[in-house]
């Protein structure tokens, strides 16, 4: 059961059921808060890392020299193939993302504020669903990033 942001289980002794607590604005409720979808979304990506990665490794390459530069090259010319129609980022993310996420065509579920790296947080809930994100920083390496719910 996925709670949303600052939301806790708590269990009342006087009534011996569990009950929803928010830490942060100190509300309980009986029923389990529901997370809207501006609060959660779902989103698949595509990670070219670099030499300056905090892990210069993956799946596809044991050690990864490859330059800043020459991760955003390949990057956008992943983008290019997405926007043209040619590709999709799940073909591409399952042949080259260096994330363990590539096994499953990119996608990494839904989540919530918190969660991810915050250049990546920030770019994935300022997607419409169904938008590509243009390139993204993070200490990962680069991303493209497609909201799909
Ligand atoms: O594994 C590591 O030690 C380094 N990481 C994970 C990581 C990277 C930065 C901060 C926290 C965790 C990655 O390099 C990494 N980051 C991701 C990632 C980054 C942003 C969103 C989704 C996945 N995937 C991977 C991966 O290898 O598969």
């Amino acid at each position: 059961m996925e709670l949303p942001a600052n939301w806790v289980i708590r269990h009342s002794r006087t009534y011996n059921k569990d009950y929803y607590f928010n830490t942060v604005t100190k509300e309980s409720q009986w029923d389990a808060p529901v997370a809207n979808d501006t609060e959660r979304v779902r989103v698949s990506h595509l990670l070219v890392k670099h030499a300056g990665s905090r892990r210069p490794s993956s799946w596809r390459e044991e050690n990864i020299t490859r330059s800043k530069d020459e991760a955003f090259d390949i990057l956008k010319e992943h983008q290019r193939k997405i926007e043209q129609g040619e590709e999709t980022l799940s073909a591409l993310a399952t042949n080259f993302s260096d994330c363990s996420s590539a096994k499953r065509g990119g996608d990494l579920g839904h989540f919530e504020r918190g969660q991810m790296q915050k250049p990546f947080e920030d770019a994935a809930f300022a997607l419409q669903v169904g938008e590509l994100s243009k390139p993204v920083w993070t200490d990962s390496g680069v991303h493209l990033i497609l909201r799909t719910a």
